[in-house]
């Protein structure tokens, strides 16, 4: 089954998607998502200029083969644009492998491990009250696991608090916006968040937080043990993990859960924190960490330490790696769950797709393949506008993490 076609596609349904669509002489195509938040042209480039000329002519079929020419063949190994490129290649070949077989992408992956996987969704507020009020709302709509963030009295904005309440959306100007954050606020209002959480509805929802990588190791340690009583489900990206030991003294100080790696592009990103037992979760997405045949091998690794899966499943990850991560998520042995933040009806109608949410469940649909398509005529309405992710100053002005 021969590559005769392989065209990238960029939409801004609401918000920006590359999508890469490779076609075959059978006459069936597969698509796959190349989507890098604010970085997005770097991986149009990439696949354009240097991946597409060498992929036209080989054989479909030949998954892993591919997947080897590129990354090894590149010398330049590794990194967000070179991963999220091969993904979006590899997710488009595995897509038209389980159409040519006739199948749903998680038959062909080891079939069902489960009915369906369990999602998070995000609810937030400028203050504590609100926050509460919001969770309420995700409660009703039938959600079992929600991630909760808020407002931090005497800081004008923060990670995860939005204008529209289902939809984040931080890539929000065509230069990147600038907040300013302490640290020492943040700790101090982070656990009343989650104590009035659980005084208000129990323990019988899982309450999830994301840090957005602002804490040190022993900021980090503080937090963790600061939420111990109210049990939460995992406590998000704390500390950056560009040093994996680190990771260390934040674990021994801490019996709350620890998720990371929605940044990272490789196993070796990882290797370490699944080894030494140092995270419960992993975070890494098939976008971004080389695709299916890629994160398969981190969730093998994962699996052997008792590490659980937990991919990310922000807004900026199209319907494509929803939908390629919600088969995966069917089959892989060691899963945790499944972040599901929800799409526009404008981004939906561009990405037709079978994943449909039931119950705190996402459901995996039977079509053959991932399950996802693209309306070319409708995307070809949205053309690209520049977005930046915003950057973050500590109040003396010094540059710190979003
Ligand atoms: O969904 C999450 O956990 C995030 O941290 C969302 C990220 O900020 C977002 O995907 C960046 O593009
Ligand atoms: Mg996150």
């Amino acid at each position: 089954m021969k590559i005769i076609e392989a065209k990238v596609i960029v939409t801004c349904p609401s918000r920006n998607f590359v999508t890469l669509k490779i076609v075959t002489d059978e006459g069936i195509y597969g698509i796959g998502d190349a989507t890098l938040n604010g970085r997005e042209l770097a991986v149009v480039s990439y696949l354009e200029d240097h991946l597409i000329p060498c992929l036209l002519g080989k054989d479909a079929s030949r998954i892993e083969d591919i997947w080897q020419y590129f990354y090894r063949g590149a010398y330049w190994r590794r990194g967000p644009v070179g991963m999220t490129a091969i993904a979006a290649i590899d997710v488009a070949l595995w897509d038209i492998k389980a159409k040519a077989a006739n199948m749903p992408l998680y038959q062909l992956l080891g079939g069902r491990s489960r009915d369906g996987v369990m999602v998070y969704g995000h609810a937030n507020g400028n203050t504590i009250e609100e926050t509460v009020e919001e969770v309420g709302r995700y409660i009703d709509m039938g959600y079992k696991a929600i991630r909760a963030q808020t407002g931090v009295p005497g800081l004008s904005s923060t990670y995860g608090v939005s204008k529209d309440k289902l939809f984040y959306e931080p890539a929000d100007a065509n230069l990147p916006s600038e907040n300013i954050w302490s640290t020492t606020k943040y700790l101090n209002s982070v656990p009343k968040l989650f104590e009035t959480l659980r005084d208000t509805y129990g323990y019988d929802h899982h309450l999830l937080h994301d840090a957005h990588h602002r804490c040190t190791p022993l900021e980090a340690a503080q937090l963790g043990k600061s939420l111990e009583p109210y049990k939460l489900f995992w406590l998000e990206d704390a500390v950056p993990a560009e040093l994996q030991e680190g990771f260390r003294l934040f674990r021994q100080h801490t019996t709350t859960p620890i998720a990371v790696g929605e940044v990272f592009s490789s196993i070796h990103d990882c290797q370490q924190l699944i080894s030494e037992q140092l995270i419960d979760y992993i975070r890494t997405t098939i976008v971004h960490a080389g695709g299916i045949s890629h994160l398969r091998r981190i969730a093998h690794l994962a699996e052997l330490y008792h590490v659980r899966t937990g991919f990310h499943g922000a807004t900026d990850l199209s319907p494509i790696t929803m939908g390629a991560a919600v088969h995966f998520d069917t089959w892989v042995p060691n899963f945790g769950i499944q972040e599901y933040m929800r799409h526009t009806e404008e981004t939906d109608a561009v990405f037709p797709h079978d994943y449909r949410f039931e119950e705190g469940v996402m459901k995996v649909g039977e079509k053959p393949g991932h399950g996802v398509d693209i309306d070319e005529s409708l995307a070809a309405k949205y053309p690209y506008k520049p977005a930046y992710l915003p950057v973050n100053r500590l109040e003396d002005g010094t540059m710190y993490n979003w």
